[in-house]
């Protein structure tokens, strides 16, 4: 659509294993406006990560094959750009990523201040401007970049934390770091990959409401990819469920919470717990993705499902503004 920062159309990706060959993006549809936080929801192994690493170029060369499908972003098929000009010109510039576990993110032999310079030596915003600073005098005005950034962060004493390697930080600070990194070469989309899994309740809760300040403030666009309804829910505009592989329904946060209208969002919200339910599992499996049920995946599972389910994936129907589902049987507002 017009006016979107980043669409993805009909990407199909698979992973080759011993056992066959995984159809582990079967399709997916999935388009962000400029500077909304977009929260992608669902059960552990639909396809999340795979989804984010595509966008940025970054599967696994030898296990992954795309298919088929477009992702567009400023004009071009990011999937059709040679890795050089990806690696120059989008990843960690225009397009940024926070991975899940950030220790894993720094190289533990080199301090905090030298890996954050060499950051800055490549995807700067400076090196974009028309008459770049030099020498000195760049490495001066990357350095206040940093130190401000770092207190845009709610990182105390930056100047202190630089001089430090990254196993003198705690979890919470490195992840802080990985915020501040992503945002120092002022990207346009954020690409947060389960960014506050590793950390313990109180933290996470913290780190997600810094992002969504500083997101806001430097108007960045990000793509957040959870299985925690809850974090989606304080953070997100739009939210966009998957189910093994195949995007099933996206809605304003507020909507999909009180109407959604694929039955597999409702079970999802159904299994949170709650004082009078406690908790409640969504029952059956998540299908192998070597031989997936075919039509909606979610077909075995649902108690909706009919022989068009299993005939014919879905196609898009609009379900209310900016609510989009793909199910033969969707919900009426009274059933969600
Ligand atoms: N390198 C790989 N080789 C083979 N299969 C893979 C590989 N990476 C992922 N997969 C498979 O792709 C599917 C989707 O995995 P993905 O990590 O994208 O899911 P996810 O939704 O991000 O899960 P999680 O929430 O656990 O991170 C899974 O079935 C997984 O086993």
């Amino acid at each position: 659509m017009d006016g979107d920062l980043i669409a993805v159309q009909d990407l199909r990706v698979s992973f080759a294993s011993d056992a066959g060959i995984a159809r582990v993006l079967d399709g997916v549809q999935c388009a962000i406006r400029p500077g909304e936080i977009r929260g992608l929801v669902g059960e552990s192994g639909c396809g999340k990560t795979t989804l984010a690493r595509a966008i940025l170029g970054i599967l696994p060369p030898n296990a992954a094959r795309i298919d088929s499908g477009r992702v567009t972003f400023g004009g071009r098929n990011l999937l059709d750009l040679p890795e050089a000009r990806l690696a120059a010109e989008v990843r960690g510039r225009e397009i940024a990523y926070i991975p899940q576990d950030p220790s894993t993110a720094f190289n533990p032999v080199f301090t905090i201040g030298t890996q954050i310079a060499d950051l800055m030596r490549w995807k700067s915003p400076l090196a974009r401007t028309a008459n770049p600073p030099t020498g000195r005098a760049r490495r001066e005005a990357d350095h206040a970049r940093v130190v401000a950034m770092l207190r845009q962060v709610q990182l105390p004493n930056p100047e202190a934390l630089l001089r430090k390697y990254p196993h003198e930080v705690s979890g919470g600070q490195r992840q802080r770091l990985m915020i501040a990194m992503a945002l120092l070469p002022e990207p346009k989309l954020v690409i947060a990959d389960e960014p506050t899994t590793a950390l313990d309740v109180t933290v996470q809760a913290q780190i997600l409401k810094l992002l969504k300040g500083l997101a806001r403030e430097h108007n960045v666009a990000v793509l957040f990819t959870t299985h925690d309804l809850g974090a989606a829910y304080e953070i997100c505009d739009r939210i966009t469920v998957m189910y093994a592989g195949q995007e099933v329904e996206e809605a304003p946060v507020a909507e999909f919470f009180n109407r959604p209208s694929h039955p597999y969002t409702r079970k999802l919200l159904d299994s949170l717990p709650s004082a009078e339910t406690g908790l409640r599992g969504i029952p059956g499996e998540i299908p192998r993705l070597i031989d997936p049920p075919p039509g909606c995946r979610f077909n075995p599972r649902c108690e909706r499902a009919s022989a068009v389910c299993l005939a014919q994936r879905p196609p898009p129907e609009q379900a209310g503004p900016g609510h989009v589902v793909r199910c033969h049987h969707r919900l009426t507002d009274a059933e969600a």
